[in-house]
């Protein structure tokens, strides 16, 4: 019997994110084209045997207690399940935080699938999905993995097939960008557009790259892009630079763009960070084993 095991958390992009009401509670229901990328996280989880949790992590500025996503994730499990021992967390952050791209949602889906397996709780993927939106709307998500359409606050999935092969630059500007801000200023009712999911879902069931990219929208960026227009220019970068489409991750402040070539790619990333447009840019790839 193992008493530890490493997690790999990956980071999410929403290739099209629309929102279609306001529920009473204040959160908005969506509808989202999510995809895994190749950037992630990783964590450690050890049992241990006196009670508590314990988080380390390599960025200072993280929480380490209760308002940390990891240790909110643990606790839950372990309380419901009366788990008498405790557990330590490491947590290596590679995902730019408070960017869009769901480290915290990926990190808390990560270790309700370790904390399950550590303690040999027996749920199954689909009850730890169930579980996780009471960490966060994006959660159950993250614990599917891969190519889904996303309703409800975020929690509704659908699996969809594969997103075509490309290479994914991703771009996080030198700003933080908070998800409740985002959608507390979102005109909800008078959005002056709306991607065409339908027509997104089509492309990918043909496997059809130029029209998965035709069909990208994403109606968060009608708030975060004027209140930070450093989105616009390196969505402008992407797109001069060859990009099939740019587009804002989530709330943001995250851009990526949609890359035939590796070496296109790479050379806009490497320009970016020289011009101190985004310290953080990575060229990755679709991510969509469920492993
Ligand atoms: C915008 C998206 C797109 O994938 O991701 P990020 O930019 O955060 O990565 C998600 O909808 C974010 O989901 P997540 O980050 O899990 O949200 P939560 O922690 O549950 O909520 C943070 C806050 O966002 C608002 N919220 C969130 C989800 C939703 N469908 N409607 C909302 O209004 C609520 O005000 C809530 O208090
Ligand atoms: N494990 C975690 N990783 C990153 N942020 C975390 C984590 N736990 C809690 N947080 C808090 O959640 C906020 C948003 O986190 P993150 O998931 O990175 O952003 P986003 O919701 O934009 O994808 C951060 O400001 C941070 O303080």
């Amino acid at each position: 019997m193992s008493d530890q095991i490493s997690l790999r958390a990956y980071g999410k992009i929403n290739l099209g994110l629309d929102v279609v009401g306001k529920r009473s509670d204040g959160y908005h229901e969506v509808k989202m084209v999510m995809q895994t990328v190749g950037l992630y996280d990783s964590l450690k989880l050890e049992r241990k045997k006196e009670p508590g949790i314990h988080v380390t992590t390599n960025l200072y500025f993280l929480p380490t207690g209760e308002d940390n996503l990891v240790y909110r994730a643990a606790d839950m499990l372990m309380k419901e399940f009366g788990v008498k021992e405790g557990l330590s967390i490491g947590l290596h952050k590679r995902i730019p935080v408070a960017a869009g791209m769901g480290g915290g949602s990926s990190d808390a889906a990560a270790v309700l699938v370790g904390v399950n397996k550590l303690f040999h709780l027996g749920l199954s993927r689909k009850a730890l999905m169930e579980r996780g939106v009471n960490l966060g709307a994006d959660v159950p998500y993250c614990v599917m993995r891969g190519t889904a359409l996303a309703e409800g606050i975020g929690e509704k999935l659908r699996r969809l097939p594969p997103m075509p092969d490309c290479f994914i630059l991703l771009a996080k500007p030198p700003v933080s960008v908070s998800t409740r801000f985002v959608y507390g200023n979102l005109k909800a009712d008078i959005l002056p557009f709306h991607p065409d999911l339908d027509g997104m879902i089509k492309a990918l069931e043909k496997n059809n790259l130029s029209g998965v990219a035709a069909c990208m929208g994403n109606v968060l960026e009608t708030v975060t892009i004027p209140a930070y227009p450093q989105v616009q220019k390196l969505k402008d970068i992407m797109m001069d630079a060859g990009a099939r489409m740019a587009l804002m991750s989530g709330s943001g402040p995250t851009v990526f763009g949609i890359f035939d070539k590796k070496e296109t790619a790479d050379r806009t990333c490497r320009m970016l960070r020289r011009e101190g447009l985004a310290k953080q840019a990575y060229t990755v790839k679709p991510y969509n084993s469920k492993e």
